[in-house]
Protein backbone atom coordinates (compact mmCIF):
# COMPACT_ATOMS: atom_id res chain seq x y z
CA UNK A 1 0.00 0.00 0.00
CA UNK A 2 1.22 3.65 -0.88
CA UNK A 3 1.37 5.83 1.83
CA UNK A 4 0.91 9.80 1.74
CA UNK A 5 2.33 12.20 4.18
CA UNK A 6 0.08 15.76 4.41
CA UNK A 7 1.99 18.44 6.75
CA UNK A 8 1.00 21.01 7.75
CA UNK A 9 -2.18 19.09 8.47
CA UNK A 10 -5.43 19.50 6.83
CA UNK A 11 -9.53 20.16 7.88
CA UNK A 12 -10.72 16.59 8.63
CA UNK A 13 -13.11 17.01 6.49
CA UNK A 14 -11.06 17.12 3.24
CA UNK A 15 -9.22 14.38 4.53
CA UNK A 16 -12.81 11.96 4.49
CA UNK A 17 -13.26 12.97 1.15
CA UNK A 18 -9.41 12.19 -0.10
CA UNK A 19 -9.94 8.67 2.15
CA UNK A 20 -13.34 8.08 0.31
CA UNK A 21 -11.36 7.60 -3.08
CA UNK A 22 -8.98 5.15 -2.42
CA UNK A 23 -8.70 2.15 0.55
CA UNK A 24 -5.19 1.65 -1.81
CA UNK A 25 -3.92 4.48 0.21
CA UNK A 26 -2.49 4.96 4.05
CA UNK A 27 -3.19 8.86 4.57
CA UNK A 28 -0.81 10.60 7.60
CA UNK A 29 -2.05 13.50 8.19
CA UNK A 30 0.95 15.13 10.42
CA UNK A 31 -0.09 17.51 13.07
CA UNK A 32 3.48 18.51 14.13
CA UNK A 33 6.81 18.84 12.41
CA UNK A 34 8.46 15.53 14.38
CA UNK A 35 5.72 13.41 13.06
CA UNK A 36 6.14 14.41 9.46
CA UNK A 37 9.76 13.58 9.80
CA UNK A 38 9.16 10.26 10.87
CA UNK A 39 6.45 9.28 9.24
CA UNK A 40 7.81 11.01 5.51
CA UNK A 41 10.93 8.31 6.12
CA UNK A 42 8.92 5.05 4.20
CA UNK A 43 5.84 7.31 2.88
CA UNK A 44 5.83 7.60 -1.15
CA UNK A 45 3.61 10.93 -1.57
CA UNK A 46 3.96 14.14 0.20
CA UNK A 47 1.67 16.63 -0.03
CA UNK A 48 2.34 20.25 1.79
CA UNK A 49 4.95 22.41 2.25
CA UNK A 50 8.41 20.15 1.77
CA UNK A 51 11.65 21.51 2.87
CA UNK A 52 15.06 20.92 1.88
CA UNK A 53 14.89 18.73 5.99
CA UNK A 54 11.99 16.67 5.27
CA UNK A 55 12.95 15.62 1.90
CA UNK A 56 16.65 14.67 3.34
CA UNK A 57 14.41 12.21 5.74
CA UNK A 58 12.22 10.64 3.02
CA UNK A 59 13.99 7.03 1.66
CA UNK A 60 10.98 6.33 -1.11
CA UNK A 61 9.48 9.56 -2.45
CA UNK A 62 7.89 9.39 -5.43
CA UNK A 63 5.66 12.19 -5.68
CA UNK A 64 5.12 15.79 -4.18
CA UNK A 65 2.22 18.01 -4.47
CA UNK A 66 2.49 21.68 -3.63
CA UNK A 67 -0.46 23.30 -2.48
CA UNK A 68 0.26 26.57 -4.86
CA UNK A 69 0.12 26.59 -8.32
CA UNK A 70 3.16 29.04 -8.42
CA UNK A 71 6.85 27.11 -7.17
CA UNK A 72 9.02 30.17 -6.96
CA UNK A 73 8.64 30.16 -3.34
CA UNK A 74 8.37 26.20 -3.03
CA UNK A 75 11.14 24.86 -5.27
CA UNK A 76 14.77 24.25 -4.01
CA UNK A 77 17.62 22.60 -5.43
CA UNK A 78 17.41 19.54 -4.21
CA UNK A 79 13.76 18.83 -5.02
CA UNK A 80 14.24 19.40 -8.75
CA UNK A 81 17.49 17.39 -8.76
CA UNK A 82 15.32 14.78 -6.79
CA UNK A 83 13.56 11.64 -9.01
CA UNK A 84 10.05 12.33 -7.58
CA UNK A 85 7.42 14.17 -9.70
CA UNK A 86 6.58 17.30 -8.36
CA UNK A 87 2.68 18.84 -9.38
CA UNK A 88 1.04 21.81 -8.56
CA UNK A 89 -1.88 24.09 -8.23
CA UNK A 90 -2.28 25.08 -11.71
CA UNK A 91 -5.42 25.14 -13.75
CA UNK A 92 -7.57 26.43 -10.59
CA UNK A 93 -8.25 30.28 -11.76
CA UNK A 94 -8.22 30.14 -15.44
CA UNK A 95 -11.00 31.30 -16.20
CA UNK A 96 -11.69 33.56 -12.85
CA UNK A 97 -8.37 35.63 -14.23
CA UNK A 98 -9.50 35.67 -17.61
CA UNK A 99 -12.23 37.87 -16.11
CA UNK A 100 -10.22 40.14 -14.28
CA UNK A 101 -7.95 40.55 -17.45
CA UNK A 102 -10.79 41.66 -19.78
CA UNK A 103 -12.12 43.91 -16.68
CA UNK A 104 -8.90 45.62 -16.92
CA UNK A 105 -9.51 45.37 -20.57
CA UNK A 106 -12.51 47.33 -20.84
CA UNK A 107 -12.06 49.93 -18.25
CA UNK A 108 -9.12 50.79 -20.38
CA UNK A 109 -10.65 50.87 -23.78
CA UNK A 110 -13.61 52.52 -22.43
CA UNK A 111 -12.01 54.92 -19.79
CA UNK A 112 -14.33 53.75 -17.43
CA UNK A 113 -11.28 53.73 -14.78
CA UNK A 114 -11.11 57.58 -14.99
CA UNK A 115 -15.00 58.07 -15.21
CA UNK A 116 -15.30 55.67 -11.63
CA UNK A 117 -13.26 58.69 -9.93
CA UNK A 118 -15.21 61.33 -11.87
CA UNK A 119 -18.26 60.24 -10.33
CA UNK A 120 -16.73 60.76 -7.00
CA UNK A 121 -16.49 64.29 -8.11
CA UNK A 122 -19.76 64.52 -9.73
CA UNK A 123 -17.90 65.40 -13.00
CA UNK A 124 -19.37 65.29 -16.28
CA UNK A 125 -16.07 65.43 -18.15
CA UNK A 126 -16.31 63.18 -21.81
CA UNK A 127 -12.69 62.13 -21.96
CA UNK A 128 -11.29 63.55 -24.84
CA UNK A 129 -14.18 66.49 -24.53
CA UNK A 130 -15.25 69.54 -22.46
CA UNK A 131 -16.42 69.46 -18.74
CA UNK A 132 -19.91 70.64 -18.19
CA UNK A 133 -20.79 70.60 -21.73
CA UNK A 134 -23.17 68.15 -23.02
CA UNK A 135 -21.44 65.49 -25.32
CA UNK A 136 -22.94 64.83 -28.74
CA UNK A 137 -22.39 61.95 -31.02
CA UNK A 138 -20.78 63.77 -34.20
CA UNK A 139 -22.38 63.81 -37.50
CA UNK A 140 -20.77 61.14 -40.60
CA UNK A 141 -17.47 60.93 -41.10
CA UNK A 142 -16.22 62.96 -38.32
CA UNK A 143 -14.24 61.29 -35.74
CA UNK A 144 -14.30 63.79 -32.49
CA UNK A 145 -11.69 64.12 -29.62
CA UNK A 146 -14.36 62.21 -27.39
CA UNK A 147 -14.09 59.53 -30.10
CA UNK A 148 -10.97 58.79 -30.93
CA UNK A 149 -10.38 59.02 -26.67
CA UNK A 150 -12.65 55.40 -26.53
CA UNK A 151 -11.50 52.56 -27.83
CA UNK A 152 -13.18 49.88 -30.07
CA UNK A 153 -12.11 46.27 -28.69
CA UNK A 154 -12.68 44.70 -32.50
CA UNK A 155 -10.37 47.05 -33.69
CA UNK A 156 -7.29 45.56 -30.96
CA UNK A 157 -4.87 43.62 -30.92
CA UNK A 158 -4.03 41.04 -27.29
CA UNK A 159 -0.74 39.93 -26.40
CA UNK A 160 -0.49 37.23 -24.45
CA UNK A 161 3.03 36.29 -22.47
CA UNK A 162 2.83 32.60 -21.33
CA UNK A 163 -0.25 30.81 -23.13
CA UNK A 164 -0.58 28.29 -20.46
CA UNK A 165 -4.16 27.54 -18.32
CA UNK A 166 -4.83 31.58 -17.19
CA UNK A 167 -3.15 32.55 -20.61
CA UNK A 168 -5.04 30.52 -22.66
CA UNK A 169 -8.74 31.80 -21.71
CA UNK A 170 -7.86 35.17 -21.74
CA UNK A 171 -7.09 34.45 -25.32
CA UNK A 172 -10.53 32.66 -25.93
CA UNK A 173 -12.36 35.78 -24.22
CA UNK A 174 -10.42 38.33 -26.12
CA UNK A 175 -11.11 36.27 -29.15
CA UNK A 176 -15.24 36.52 -28.40
CA UNK A 177 -15.08 40.26 -27.47
CA UNK A 178 -13.59 40.52 -31.73
CA UNK A 179 -10.23 41.47 -30.66
CA UNK A 180 -7.04 40.31 -32.53
CA UNK A 181 -4.95 37.63 -30.15
CA UNK A 182 -1.01 36.43 -30.33
CA UNK A 183 1.22 34.97 -27.79
CA UNK A 184 4.27 33.73 -26.54
CA UNK A 185 5.42 30.68 -24.95
CA UNK A 186 8.21 28.44 -24.88
CA UNK A 187 5.78 25.25 -25.03
CA UNK A 188 2.44 25.84 -26.10
CA UNK A 189 2.01 25.66 -29.96
CA UNK A 190 -1.34 26.55 -30.71
CA UNK A 191 -4.80 27.34 -28.56
CA UNK A 192 -7.41 26.22 -30.90
CA UNK A 193 -9.98 29.09 -31.38
CA UNK A 194 -7.85 31.72 -30.35
CA UNK A 195 -4.67 31.91 -31.66
CA UNK A 196 -3.77 29.36 -34.76
CA UNK A 197 0.33 29.82 -33.75
CA UNK A 198 1.54 30.54 -30.41
CA UNK A 199 4.65 32.38 -31.11
CA UNK A 200 8.37 31.13 -29.60
CA UNK A 201 9.73 33.53 -26.99
CA UNK A 202 12.59 34.93 -29.50
CA UNK A 203 8.87 36.51 -31.19
CA UNK A 204 8.04 38.60 -27.70
CA UNK A 205 9.03 42.00 -29.64
CA UNK A 206 6.93 41.05 -31.83
CA UNK A 207 4.56 40.78 -29.75
CA UNK A 208 5.14 44.36 -27.77
CA UNK A 209 5.18 46.08 -31.15
CA UNK A 210 1.78 45.12 -32.20
CA UNK A 211 -0.25 45.26 -29.40
CA UNK A 212 -2.53 47.25 -27.78
CA UNK A 213 -3.05 45.60 -24.51
CA UNK A 214 0.13 42.89 -23.34
CA UNK A 215 -0.78 40.35 -21.04
CA UNK A 216 2.13 38.73 -18.65
CA UNK A 217 0.36 35.12 -17.11
CA UNK A 218 3.69 33.80 -17.21
CA UNK A 219 5.28 32.09 -14.40
CA UNK A 220 7.85 33.40 -12.14
CA UNK A 221 11.57 31.73 -13.01
CA UNK A 222 14.91 32.83 -13.45
CA UNK A 223 13.74 33.25 -17.41
CA UNK A 224 11.10 35.48 -16.71
CA UNK A 225 12.09 37.38 -13.80
CA UNK A 226 12.57 41.12 -15.00
CA UNK A 227 11.97 40.09 -18.32
CA UNK A 228 9.78 43.79 -18.61
CA UNK A 229 12.28 46.33 -18.41
CA UNK A 230 12.61 49.37 -19.87
CA UNK A 231 13.62 48.48 -23.57
CA UNK A 232 10.30 46.16 -23.74
CA UNK A 233 8.09 48.90 -22.52
CA UNK A 234 10.00 51.45 -25.23
CA UNK A 235 8.85 48.36 -27.98
CA UNK A 236 5.59 48.96 -26.68
CA UNK A 237 3.38 50.75 -28.59
CA UNK A 238 2.90 54.04 -26.57
CA UNK A 239 -0.71 53.90 -26.80
CA UNK A 240 -0.18 50.19 -25.15
CA UNK A 241 -1.04 49.17 -21.70
CA UNK A 242 0.81 46.11 -19.58
CA UNK A 243 -1.53 43.89 -17.56
CA UNK A 244 0.42 41.92 -15.03
CA UNK A 245 -1.63 38.92 -13.35
CA UNK A 246 1.22 36.75 -13.52
CA UNK A 247 3.93 37.77 -10.89
CA UNK A 248 5.68 41.21 -9.69
CA UNK A 249 8.92 39.90 -10.47
CA UNK A 250 8.79 39.65 -13.95
CA UNK A 251 8.02 43.50 -14.07
CA UNK A 252 11.05 45.98 -13.16
CA UNK A 253 8.88 48.56 -10.46
CA UNK A 254 10.85 51.64 -11.38
CA UNK A 255 11.10 51.02 -14.93
CA UNK A 256 7.25 50.24 -15.55
CA UNK A 257 6.70 53.95 -13.36
CA UNK A 258 8.91 55.64 -15.54
CA UNK A 259 7.61 54.24 -18.32
CA UNK A 260 4.58 55.60 -17.07
CA UNK A 261 5.56 58.81 -16.02
CA UNK A 262 7.34 59.34 -19.36
CA UNK A 263 4.65 58.28 -22.07
CA UNK A 264 6.18 55.33 -23.22
CA UNK A 265 3.05 53.49 -22.30
CA UNK A 266 -0.16 54.49 -21.84
CA UNK A 267 -1.29 52.55 -18.68
CA UNK A 268 -1.16 49.29 -16.74
CA UNK A 269 -3.51 47.20 -15.28
CA UNK A 270 -1.75 45.44 -12.00
CA UNK A 271 -2.47 42.66 -9.83
CA UNK A 272 0.85 41.80 -8.51
CA UNK A 273 4.10 43.77 -7.72
CA UNK A 274 7.52 43.61 -7.79
CA UNK A 275 6.59 44.84 -3.94
CA UNK A 276 3.60 43.60 -2.14
CA UNK A 277 2.19 45.16 -0.82
CA UNK A 278 2.69 47.95 -2.53
CA UNK A 279 4.27 50.95 -0.22
CA UNK A 280 1.50 53.34 0.32
CA UNK A 281 3.47 56.47 -0.92
CA UNK A 282 4.10 54.59 -4.52
CA UNK A 283 3.66 56.75 -7.40
CA UNK A 284 1.47 54.43 -9.18
CA UNK A 285 -0.86 54.74 -6.82
CA UNK A 286 -1.70 58.18 -8.03
CA UNK A 287 -1.34 57.30 -11.53
CA UNK A 288 -4.63 57.80 -13.07
CA UNK A 289 -3.88 55.09 -16.34
CA UNK A 290 -3.01 52.85 -13.31
CA UNK A 291 -5.68 50.33 -12.48
CA UNK A 292 -4.49 48.42 -9.08
CA UNK A 293 -5.64 45.07 -7.66
CA UNK A 294 -4.36 43.64 -4.32
CA UNK A 295 -3.10 40.05 -6.12
CA UNK A 296 -6.66 39.12 -5.69
CA UNK A 297 -7.15 38.39 -9.45
CA UNK A 298 -7.63 34.62 -8.57
CA UNK A 299 -10.16 35.29 -5.56
CA UNK A 300 -13.33 33.20 -6.38
CA UNK A 301 -15.55 31.04 -4.44
CA UNK A 302 -14.90 28.36 -6.48
CA UNK A 303 -11.08 27.94 -5.81
CA UNK A 304 -11.23 26.18 -2.89
CA UNK A 305 -13.15 23.31 -4.26
CA UNK A 306 -11.25 23.07 -7.49
CA UNK A 307 -7.72 22.78 -5.20
CA UNK A 308 -9.16 19.76 -3.31
CA UNK A 309 -10.47 18.32 -7.23
CA UNK A 310 -7.39 18.93 -8.31
CA UNK A 311 -5.16 17.39 -5.24
CA UNK A 312 -8.11 14.46 -5.45
CA UNK A 313 -7.23 13.73 -9.01
CA UNK A 314 -3.86 13.78 -8.72
CA UNK A 315 -4.27 10.68 -5.97
CA UNK A 316 -6.21 9.20 -8.13
CA UNK A 317 -3.33 9.13 -10.67
CA UNK A 318 -1.03 7.97 -8.38
CA UNK A 319 -2.40 5.21 -6.96
CA UNK A 320 -3.95 4.09 -10.86
CA UNK A 321 -0.47 4.78 -12.16
CA UNK A 322 -1.62 7.57 -14.80
CA UNK A 323 0.05 10.79 -15.79
CA UNK A 324 -0.65 13.46 -13.33
CA UNK A 325 -2.90 16.36 -14.50
CA UNK A 326 -0.91 18.78 -13.06
CA UNK A 327 3.03 17.71 -13.48
CA UNK A 328 5.03 20.41 -13.06
CA UNK A 329 8.38 21.27 -15.09
CA UNK A 330 11.06 21.34 -12.55
CA UNK A 331 13.98 22.18 -14.91
CA UNK A 332 12.44 25.94 -15.22
CA UNK A 333 13.67 26.63 -12.11
CA UNK A 334 16.96 26.20 -12.79
N1 LIG B 1 -2.54 36.92 -9.73
C1 LIG B 1 -2.75 35.79 -9.08
O1 LIG B 1 -3.32 35.75 -8.02
C2 LIG B 1 -2.30 34.51 -9.68
C3 LIG B 1 -3.02 33.33 -9.40
C4 LIG B 1 -2.63 32.15 -10.00
C5 LIG B 1 -1.52 32.11 -10.81
N2 LIG B 1 -0.83 33.27 -11.01
C6 LIG B 1 0.37 33.26 -11.84
O2 LIG B 1 0.03 32.90 -13.15
C7 LIG B 1 1.00 31.99 -13.64
C8 LIG B 1 0.39 31.15 -14.73
O3 LIG B 1 -0.60 30.31 -14.17
P1 LIG B 1 -1.23 29.12 -15.04
O4 LIG B 1 -2.20 28.43 -14.15
O5 LIG B 1 -1.66 29.63 -16.37
O6 LIG B 1 0.07 28.21 -15.21
P2 LIG B 1 0.45 27.25 -16.40
O7 LIG B 1 1.60 26.44 -15.91
O8 LIG B 1 -0.76 26.56 -16.93
O9 LIG B 1 0.96 28.26 -17.53
C9 LIG B 1 2.17 28.96 -17.49
C10 LIG B 1 2.63 29.13 -18.92
O10 LIG B 1 3.76 29.98 -18.92
C11 LIG B 1 4.67 29.46 -19.86
N3 LIG B 1 6.03 29.95 -19.64
C12 LIG B 1 7.04 29.38 -18.92
N4 LIG B 1 8.16 30.12 -19.05
C13 LIG B 1 7.84 31.17 -19.85
C14 LIG B 1 8.58 32.27 -20.36
N5 LIG B 1 9.88 32.41 -20.09
N6 LIG B 1 7.95 33.16 -21.16
C15 LIG B 1 6.64 33.00 -21.47
N7 LIG B 1 5.89 31.97 -21.02
C16 LIG B 1 6.48 31.07 -20.22
C17 LIG B 1 4.56 27.95 -19.70
O11 LIG B 1 5.06 27.26 -20.83
C18 LIG B 1 3.06 27.79 -19.54
O12 LIG B 1 2.40 27.59 -20.77
C19 LIG B 1 1.42 31.20 -12.38
O13 LIG B 1 2.72 30.66 -12.52
C20 LIG B 1 1.38 32.25 -11.30
O14 LIG B 1 2.63 32.89 -11.18
C21 LIG B 1 -1.19 34.45 -10.48
O1 LIG C 1 0.24 31.16 -7.13
C1 LIG C 1 -0.82 31.11 -6.54
O2 LIG C 1 -1.22 30.08 -5.98
C2 LIG C 1 -1.69 32.36 -6.59
O3 LIG C 1 -0.98 33.49 -7.02
C3 LIG C 1 -2.36 32.69 -5.30
O4 LIG C 1 -1.46 33.46 -4.53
Amino acid sequence: MKKLVIYPAIDPKRLTRMESISNELHIVNAQDLDTALTEIKDAHAFFGKITPELLAAAENLEWVQSPTASLEHYIFPELAAHPCQLTNMRGLFYDVIADHVLGFVLCFARNLHRYIRQQTQSLWQPIGGTAGKPNFVTGPGQVSEVDRSHMHLSDCTLGVVGAGSIGSEICHRAAAFGMRVCAVDPITRTIPGAVEEVWDLDRLKDLLTISDFVVIAAPHTPQTEKLFRTSQFQQMKNTGYLINIGRGAIVDLQDLTIALQNGDIAGAGLDVFEIEPLPADHPLWQMENVIITPHIAAASTRVPERHLETLLENVRCFINGQPFITLANKQLWF
